[in-house]
């Protein structure tokens, strides 16, 4: 479970999260989702404990981000928007790496890696050094990484981009087993079909502040039509795209 109370980040005189309460519970897929900017990326890195909020409180799987950082972040894995990866491991050598980070080693990290790997179809390379790696490859394998300690929650920032469609497919099934074993996703993306197939609620952010958050039939209803995710989105967030594109091309 992730339960966020009052949180916020400025940035100088900026503030990039105002306010933000929100609670993601065990079992759910919470799908993140807002316009270039919103803030989400900045909510995200707070909620790994990598970013520290201005104001307002976050609890991992009941553990306070502040008061116990390590118990917090044992109990979570984060994949990052533009992770960091070391070249000059193997496949298997960043897996096990990863998982020392969390005080976790010998057989059964191990096994546990090779299992991921082969999931993602990367057992083949495990040997390789990760400079060798395709950009997919590597996304594939700081998913993995983020599994290896069996977090109870996971965030991820944007986790489809660069996957090919077999990829995308075990990721989204990982997901959904994963919170059907009764542990926490938090996802963010931008693509609106992936959010409306896979999450059971959607959060919407707008200028760093929740506007929208809960299950489809719940949005629909917040905007008094039967739409599309899309639709409700633009609804929700301006769609003035549309028509500054026209006036655009009629200039
Ligand atoms: N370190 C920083 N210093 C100053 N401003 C920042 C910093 N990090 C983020 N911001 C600002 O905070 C706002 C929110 O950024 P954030 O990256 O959280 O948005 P986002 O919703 O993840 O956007 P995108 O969809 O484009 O990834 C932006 O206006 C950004 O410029």
């Amino acid at each position: 479970m992730i339960e966020i109370t009052s949180l916020s980040k400025r940035f100088g005189d900026f503030t990039a999260v105002r306010s933000l309460d929100l609670v993601v519970p065990a079992g759910e897929l919470f799908g993140f989702l807002g316009p270039n900017g919103a803030g989400k990326t900045t909510t995200m890195r707070m909620i790994a404990g990598i970013l520290q909020p201005t104001a307002g409180r976050i609890r991992i799987a009941g553990h306070d981000m502040v008061a116990e950082p390590l118990r917090a972040k044992r109990a979570l894995g984060f994949i990052p928007d533009r992770p960091f990866i070391y070249e000059k491991l193997t496949g298997i050598e960043f897996l096990r790496f990863s998982a020392g980070l969390y005080g976790e080693a010998g057989p059964d990290v191990d096994r546990r890696g090779h299992e991921l790997l082969a999931l993602f179809d990367l057992e083949p390379w495990r040997d390789e050094l990760v400079e060798s790696y395709s950009h997919g490859m590597r996304q594939k394998l700081i998913i993995a990484s983020a599994f290896v300690h069996r977090p109870a929650v996971i965030v991820v920032d944007e986790p489809m981009v660069g996957l090919d469609p077999k990829s995308s497919k075990i990721l989204k099934d990982l997901f959904r087993e994963y919170t059907r074993r009764g542990h926490t996703v938090m996802m963010s993306t931008h693509t609106l079909e992936i959010a409306e197939g896979m999450c059971d609620r959607i959060g919407i952010m707008q200028k760093g502040e929740l506007v929208a958050c809960g299950t489809m039939d719940d949005l629909r209803a917040s905007t008094g039509a039967d739409d599309a995710l899309e639709d409700i989105f633009l609804r929700l967030t301006g769609d003035r795209v549309a028509r500054e594109l026209i006036e655009v091309l009629d200039a």
